[in-house]
């Protein structure tokens, strides 16, 4: 069974992060953007006509909202329709606090900027726990209701707006002309850029990647969506409150009409233009929109006499959908494939024979999101995802044994000792102490009983067994314990405290972690960042410090113990590899070693043999009894009897939702109620040979 908790990420492509072999190339690309960036910067004022001054200086004001927008859609998978809002927020905050108030210009516009983030937290704080587009019908209705606000107040000079807003100075000179201007924000944006690009490599925006690929699997290693995603919501406004601080100085007026949804399209459409989720895309997509923008409104009365305004967002409309259809990914997406397609022609391909380079993050960003492979819109989607490894079209990876089985087949010897190269169990109780605590769990689906009053507790440093047929209910028992379906009645416990009805954050960040029957791949990295992402709970490092870039020996470290244990899981080899790529075995073994990254005191294995080869089968089950006892405490789900009975210190059997037995391995398969359950007859001596033949 697949829990999808977040159905709300748009479907458009988005820049990949990459943390194998595409990171170094990523930051050469940036330091080559900056460069290029500040000799444009420079130049433009001598070189370009009045009119092309004017749309370089709106396309740095709009930049800064664009950006702000990039971050919460790309990044943090939520749709803003109402960006505007919170630029007129800014603009009106600082023309009011200079007009009427005489506040220093710096000191204005730090206010409007605050004045912005905090509507944007209050607005956050109720709206980001719901799923769903509720937030982009919110900030829809905010704009309207800045709008109408403004145009209603004295104080806001109603339809006539806040004018007389003087051009800033800077040590007593006026910045008067548009070039002076366009030098006075370009540093600004600059630094809006570097902030965005570090946020988005940071381990803030990892996990936001992560979650828009699966919130599920991002939650179960700890992150918590709802803040993080509040705290993007808060810095994308006041990057639109510092647009808006610009526009009340460039256009000396500030008026009601820059809360309209004409303006919220406008960023939007920067945004898909430049391409989701990239930083440098967000300016350039300011730029295209700007030149669009001058160009429709000479176009359109052209086309229609006496047309209103509103007639652009026609045009608007069009490039929109035009872009969508032809190039999901943006300017980002058409300037990427153009660089691959010249490297790969430039080493005549032989890039392609080096497998530890990422295949897609370094240029295609289509394989996620285009085929919506990892949309949380879509709940089957993930695993559509992994099993897009396990397709006709993979015929490897449906035979995961020709496939994922690596060529140099290790002993049985090397297998075991795999868990002292992984990093170290600390697990806070004695052996055998109860660290797990099920008490009269049931779920209920409408009619329908998955689990009913189950009850047991498992002790620490064993590995106990839930086995049942299908629809016994063991998925939904997992899910319960991981947080991602509240119980409709009794409680679990966890190292003592209560963690059932609360996000799987909750009971991740105590150490408790899991993989997934059906596969939760981040599919937007690479084999790396999947692992390295399993890291996240032991890093410490928040947004602010992410964008400050004042993290990177905590990256440096986890991305160092991300590799060791890949390389000790025999994957090292893939590490650079696309996720989703990769043979279906092997991206369950990927599973497996992104929750060892957590270092978790409980791990919960929901079926980690499907799909395996049989050596994978075996150095699983090795590994698993190294970590035993190394300490760790296994909960493992698993139709492969055999297995668990050969692994599992206890066993407990669910059939129908109810349990039917718990007890030691022997005990269990013994049991008469095990046996008509699995094998439908009472007769003890018929189901006992079945039970051995099966075993
Ligand atoms: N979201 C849901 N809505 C309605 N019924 C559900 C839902 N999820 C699970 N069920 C039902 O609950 C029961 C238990 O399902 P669950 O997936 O937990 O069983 P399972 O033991 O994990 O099965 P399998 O071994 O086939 O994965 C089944 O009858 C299933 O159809």
């Amino acid at each position: 069974m697949t829990t999808n908790l977040s159905p709300e990420a748009p479907k458009l492509t988005k820049a990949p992060p990459s943390l194998g072999a595409g990171r170094s190339r990523a930051k050469r690309s940036n330091l080559i953007g900056f460069g290029i960036l500040l000799v444009v910067i420079v130049v433009i004022p001598f070189v370009v006509t009045p009119s092309l001054m004017n749309i370089a200086v709106f396309t740095l004001i709009f930049a800064l909202p664009a950006i702000g927008l990039n971050l919460l859609m790309g990044l943090a998978g939520q749709v803003s329709l109402g960006q505007a809002a919170f630029f007129a927020v800014g603009a009106y905050t600082h023309g009011i606090l200079l007009t009427k108030y005489d506040v220093p210009g710096p000191l204005a516009a730090l206010i409007a900027v605050v004045v912005a983030m905090l509507i944007a937290l209050l607005v956050g704080l109720p709206l980001m726990r719901l799923r769903g587009h509720y937030l982009a019908l919110a900030t829809l209705g905010l704009g309207f209701i800045v709008m109408i606000a403004v145009r209603e107040s004295e104080f806001t000079g109603r339809t006539t707006g806040i004018y007389g807003i003087e051009r800033p100075e800077v040590f007593g000179l006026v910045i008067s002309s548009n070039g002076l201007f366009f030098w006075f924000v370009a540093p600004f944006v600059i630094v809006a850029l570097i902030l965005a690009l570090n946020l988005s490599r940071s381990r803030a925006g990892r996990a936001l990647s992560a979650v828009n690929d699966s919130e599920l699997a991002a939650e179960c290693l700890g992150v918590s969506t709802y803040a993080l995603r509040l705290k993007v919501l808060v810095v994308s406004a006041g990057l639109a409150g510092l647009g808006g601080v610009f526009y009340a100085y460039q256009v000396t007026i500030v008026s009601p009409e820059i809360a309209n949804f004409h303006y919220s399209v406008e960023m939007l459409l920067m945004v898909v233009i430049g391409g989701l989720g990239s930083v440098w895309g967000a300016l350039a997509g300011a730029f295209v929109v700007e030149l669009l923008g001058e160009g429709l409104r000479d176009v359109i009365p052209l086309l229609i006499p006496n047309a209103s305004g509103e007639v652009q967002l026609v045009g608007y409309g069009l490039v929109l959908i035009i872009v969508i259809i032809l190039l999901p990914g943006g300017l980002h997406q058409a300037v990427t494939s153009l660089l691959k397609r010249r490297r790969s022609g430039a080493d005549g391909g032989s890039g392609a024979k080096n497998s530890r380079r990422p295949a897609a993050a370094t240029g295609s960003t289509s394989t996620g999101a285009t085929s919506g492979a990892t949309s949380p819109d879509d709940p089957g989607a993930t695993s559509g995802a992994a099993s897009g490894a396990t397709s006709p079209d993979d015929p490897g990876a449906t035979s995961p044994d020709a496939a994922s089985t690596p060529k140099h087949a290790e002993s049985a010897d090397a297998d075991a000792d795999i868990a002292s190269s992984l990093p170290t169990i600390s697990t806070p109780l004695e052996p055998g102490e109860v660290i797990l605590r099920i008490s009269d769990l049931s779920k209920q689906y409408g009619g329908v009983t998955a689990v009913d009053h189950v009850s047991f507790d498992v002790p620490a440093g064993r590995i106990l067994g839930l086995i049942g047929p299908n629809g016994a209910g063991k998925t939904t028992c997992f899910n319960m314990i991981s947080g991602a379906l509240a119980p409709t009645t009794g409680e679990v416990t966890f190292l003592g405290q209560t963690i059932s009805g609360h996000k799987p954050h909750i009971a991740a960040n105590r150490g408790l972690t899991r993989t997934f029957q059906n596969l939760q791949v981040f599919s937007s990295t690479d084999v790396l960042g999947n692992v390295y992402m399993g890291r996240y709970r032991l890093g410490r490092a928040g947004i602010v410090r992410g964008m400050l870039g004042l993290q990177g020996s905590e990256q440096r470290a986890h991305r160092d113990t991300a590799t060791s244990i890949l390389d000790a899981m025999r994957l090292g080899d893939v590490a650079g590899t696309e996720a989703a790529s990769l043979p279906f075995g092997r991206q369950r073994m990927m599973e497996v070693c992104r929750a060892l990254a957590a270092e978790p005191a409980l791990l919960l294995l929901d079926e980690p043999m499907a799909g395996l080869s049989g050596h994978e089968r075996d150095m699983l089950a090795g590994l698993l009894r190294s970590l035993r006892d190394a300490g760790l405490t296994i909960v493992l789900v698993e139709h492969d009897v055999a297995q668990v009975m050969s692994l599992a210190d206890s066993v407990a059997v669910l059939d129908d939702g109810v349990l039917i037995a718990h007890g030691d391995p022997e005990s269990v398969r013994n049991d008469p109620k095990v046996m008509k359950a699995y094998l439908g007859t009472d007769n003890v001596d018929e189901a006992r040979s079945e039970l051995e033949e099966l075993s």
